[in-house]
């Protein structure tokens, strides 16, 4: 227990439920689920996705405590998310990784049984609907999650970056500029995706978030991973294993772009 959630045995997922997020456990849309490709169904209505992202719009890479966080420039249409499945403009706000302790696990999402060793989730809101990020994050459409399965390979150029950064980011709150970053380095070249409507991954565990989980995933090498794997939840408390497992689908549709 203690007073704030985490992923450790005792304030880790299964006990969110207990610590004042019943959604955990009586929700309906809860995230992340296995995709079962096989059962997707292709939508031929579905739209490709269309990324506009502005670079300059790049802030800030902080340690959340939970993860490793890229926050943007999210007070104007700068870097937005349109097309899929949505209704309107989806204003970029921050992405953030999960990962495991070994290769073997940390992606949030399942494909057809398979655990990758991380996933990268680059979080919009719908800016053309809600005046700000919390209010969205209250609205069953307000959100739009895309998820980027991280499969252990060769060395990700566009993670570098990233990972030179993490040397200075390894205690709980801490925070570096992070400027002229172009997410899109981070996205795999096909961007077919799956789509189901679910949740925050994390508490608060709102049931706001229309995912796009890509087909695709994108590499990351075996010495950049090892350098997020030395970031910290706290002090002597390696981050590691920050992801909730499959939750029940619940009957919900999965759609796909593609055939
Ligand atoms: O995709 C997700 N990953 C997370 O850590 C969750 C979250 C929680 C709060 C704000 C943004 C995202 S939802
Ligand atoms: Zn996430």
């Amino acid at each position: 227990s203690g007073c704030s959630w985490g992923y450790g045995p005792k304030n880790g997922p299964d006990h969110w439920h207990e610590m004042g997020f019943p959604i955990a456990k009586e929700g309906a849309r809860q995230s992340p689920i296995e995709i079962k490709s096989q059962e997707a169904k292709y939508d031929c209505n579905l739209k490709p996705l269309n990324l506009s992202y502005d670079p300059a719009s790049s802030k800030s890479i902080s340690n959340t405590g939970v993860s490793i966080q890229v926050d943007f420039d999210d007070c104007s249409d700068r870097s937005v998310l349109t097309g899929g499945p949505l209704c309107g403009k989806y204003r970029l706000r921050q992405f953030h990784f999960h990962w495991g302790a070994c290769d073997g696990h940390g992606s949030e999402h399942v494909i057809d049984g398979k655990n990758f060793a991380g996933e990268l989730h680059l979080v919009h809101w719908n800016a053309e609907k809600y005046s700000c990020f919390g209010d969205a994050v209250k609205a069953p459409d307000g959100l739009a999650v895309i998820a980027v399965f991280l499969k252990v390979c060769d060395s990700n150029p566009a993670l570098q970056k990233i990972v030179c950064s993490l040397e200075c980011l390894k205690s709980k709150d801490s925070k570096s500029e992070f400027k002229d970053f172009s997410p899109c380095s981070l996205l795999p070249s096909c961007l077919q995706y799956y789509t189901y409507l679910g949740s925050l991954t994390t508490p608060p565990l709102c049931e706001s978030v229309i995912w796009l989980v890509l087909k695709e995933p994108v590499t990351i090498g075996a010495d950049q991973i090892a350098k997020f794997r030395c970031l910290e939840f706290g002090p002597n408390d390696p981050m590691v294993n920050n992801y909730r497992p499959p939750q029940p689908s619940k009957c919900r549709e999965i759609r796909k772009n593609f055939e």
